[in-house]
């Protein structure tokens, strides 16, 4: 079996870190360090005036996957395509922005909090998810009991994830990387800040 675009991306690191960003001109020194420091593959979250812009900046950046985040109906997957998103990444899973991601061909991690939402992906075809939000929807015990009936379903926990918790998370077969804000924290830049952290979240063992 040829792996996925989508299960490519997600065994480049062990994690995605998720960005908010506000300032354009951040844009390429976020880049550079996270790439530096070992997570090549960024989630630029479309919560942002800024986001679209920034994603645009960091493709320049080499060696760095940029995907966008947020992306929750057809029309915001068409700007991130636009923009040269590499991949896409959902909160959650509707059939009509599922049907178009789909369309697109590009890598798609869907969110899902249950066996429904996993049952609505795998109709579409899909295969690889998030899994969102990851700690108050059961934790690592429901998306255990989740990975029993889906088998074949592999997924990136996100949503309240830190450093101290992604070891457990990465120790499921089922879990392929996390997501995770905590490696860009909020406020002004601090790239060195950033570097270390991105080390740290890159040498997680999975
Ligand atoms: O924007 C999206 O597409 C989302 O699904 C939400 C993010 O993935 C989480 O907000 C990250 O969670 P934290 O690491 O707890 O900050």
């Amino acid at each position: 079996m040829t792996k996925s675009g989508i299960e490519q991306i997600m065994a480049l690191a062990p994690v995605i870190p998720v960005i908010v960003i506000d300032r354009v001109e951040d844009a390429v020194p976020m880049a550079e360090a996270l790439v530096a420091g070992g997570l090549p593959v960024l989630e630029v979250t479309l919560r942002t005036a800024a986001a679209l812009d920034a994603l645009q900046a960091m493709k320049k950046v080499a060696r760095a996957i940029v995907g966008a985040g947020t992306v929750v109906d057809p029309q915001m997957l068409s700007g991130a395509i636009a923009a040269g998103a590499e991949f896409i990444v959902s909160p959650g899973l509707t059939d009509n922005l599922g049907q178009a991601a789909v369309a697109s061909g590009i890598p798609f991690l869907p969110g899902t909090a249950n066996a429904s939402d996993i049952m609505r992906g795998l109709d579409l075809g899909l295969t690889h998810f998030k899994f969102f939000p990851a700690s108050t929807s059961g934790g690592i015990g429901a998306l255990r009991a989740l990975a029993g009936p889906f088998g074949q379903a592999r997924f990136c926990p996100t949503g309240g994830i830190t450093a101290a918790s992604a070891p457990e998370w990465l120790a499921l077969d089922a879990v392929l990387c996390v997501g995770g804000s905590w490696v860009v924290p909020p406020g002004p830049l601090d790239p060195q800040k950033v570097e270390a952290l991105a080390r740290e979240a890159a040498s997680l063992p999975r």
